[in-house]
């Protein structure tokens, strides 16, 4: 590729990189803003995001074959993250000091997958393209200029990013499976060894590439604190066609590696705070639940902890026993196991229904972690009975989509 981003040359203006053309249905537009253009063509793209995606990846492989082996050799559902994570950021980058952090991380975590600048121009040609042609009735001249603009900060962005964090971390690290254990047919905890320090905090993920799936990368939750031998522990569930998930729960064995993204997320524990703690933890959602009590016990501040673990049976609260175990050692610990079926068989209403039958919760700090059905359910029933919208902390329900598979 040829040197750093270049689409900042014409500022956007005059036409970009589609010539300068007649002028076009963007003429006489009543909100004739950068960001009112950008979400006009949002609007319009929306009902064909499928086939604008598709259109852009056959832009970028045909035009920028070399780019096609920073992708995985099977593009699955993941396909589209690319995509719309351009169109989030670029039509928010009327705002970009909002944006800073997203990009920031985006830009940084790109740089595991070999992203290098000069491979930006080729993305955003591709963008443009692929939104010139699925978007006819509200492209035009100022339009195209909105969108090489918006582009050219969003990347520019990431760009600056990825080059400071060179500075600091390397793009991935090697981790060793130190040990594989067997929870359940389906549930597996792996241990790794990190070849440098993997500085984290108790609640993030990270993202994890095995060897049998070259450039597919999934995301888990560390699901312990930072502990002082460096090792790091992850809960996976196989699930139907979860290639990397399968691979990990039934193939991987001490001594494979893998490879680590950097951690990130922010589902962490506030110190300065002192407030008690509500945790919804479904299925192997309870992993780094587990994490934040071991850092609410190795900060020394003791706080009331209140962890409700979900599961479908019994059979599912396959990490029960560390549970109560930490429990018992904890009097600041509470821990409620909560089964989608009574003993008769009759539902409960799962978590969130266990956590609104109990409380006062309301001057609590709450974290949920587990399904992305779970998130959205538990988020209702806690601002229900009282808890502040910003006092509840969850990952991004994008990021988990396509996170244990
Ligand atoms: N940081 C995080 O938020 C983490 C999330 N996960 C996610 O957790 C999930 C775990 O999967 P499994 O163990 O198979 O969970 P599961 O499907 O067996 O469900 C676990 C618990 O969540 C409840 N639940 C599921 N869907 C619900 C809904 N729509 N409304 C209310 N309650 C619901 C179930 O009743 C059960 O108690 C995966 O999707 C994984 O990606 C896993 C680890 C960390």
């Amino acid at each position: 590729m040829d040197g750093p981003h270049t689409t900042s040359a014409d500022g956007g203006r005059g036409g970009g990189w589609f010539g300068d053309g007649p002028a076009g249905p963007d003429a006489a537009v009543e909100d004739a803003s950068d960001a009112g253009l950008l979400r006009r063509t949002m609007a319009e793209i929306e009902p064909v995001a499928d086939k604008a995606i598709a259109h852009f990846y056959a832009l970028l492989f045909l035009r920028h074959p070399e780019v096609r082996e920073l992708f995985p050799a099977a593009m699955d559902t993941q396909r589209d993250r690319l995509f719309k994570a351009l169109l989030t950021a670029a039509t928010h980058a009327d705002d970009p000091a909002a944006l800073t952090g997203y990009l920031t991380r985006l830009g940084c975590g790109h740089r595991k997958y070999g992203t290098l600048p000069g491979h930006y121009p080729a993305v955003g040609e591709a963008l443009i393209g692929a939104l010139a042609l699925h978007a006819p009735r509200t492209w035009g001249p100022r339009t195209e200029a909105a969108w090489v603009s918006a582009y050219t900060t969003v990347s520019q962005i990431m760009i600056d990013a990825a080059a400071a964090d060179e500075l600091r971390a390397p793009a991935w690290w090697h981790a060793e499976v130190v040990a594989h254990e067997r929870r359940t047919p389906d549930i597996a905890v792996v241990t790794v060894r990190p070849d440098q320090p993997y500085p984290f905090l108790a609640g993030q993920y990270t993202a994890l590439e095995t060897p049998w799936w070259p450039r597919v990368w999934r995301h888990y939750s560390f699901a312990s604190a930072p502990r002082p031998d460096g090792l790091l522990s992850f809960h996976v569930k196989a699930v139907p066609a979860g290639w990397v998930s399968n691979a990990l729960v039934r193939r991987a064995r001490p001594g494979d590696v893998l490879r680590l993204g950097p951690p990130t997320g922010s589902m962490t524990v506030d110190h300065t705070r002192d407030s008690a703690l509500l945790c919804l933890g479904g299925g192997t959602g309870i992993a780094p639940i587990k994490a934040l009590v071991e850092d609410v016990a190795r900060h020394g501040r003791r706080r009331t902890v209140d962890v409700f673990y979900g599961a479908r049976s019994g059979h599912d609260l396959y990490d029960i026993d560390t549970m109560l175990r930490l429990q018992q050692s904890h009097p600041w610990l509470s821990v409620h196991p909560v089964l989608d079926d009574d003993a008769a068989g009759l539902p409960t209403g799962g978590l969130p229904q266990a956590v609104r039958a109990s409380g006062p919760w309301d001057a609590h700090d709450a974290y949920l972690s587990g399904p992305p059905g779970l998130i959205r359910r538990g988020v209702d029933a806690l601002v229900g009975i009282g808890i502040p919208a910003g006092r509840i902390r969850h990952d991004s329900l994008e990021e988990l989509a396509g996170a244990a598979s």
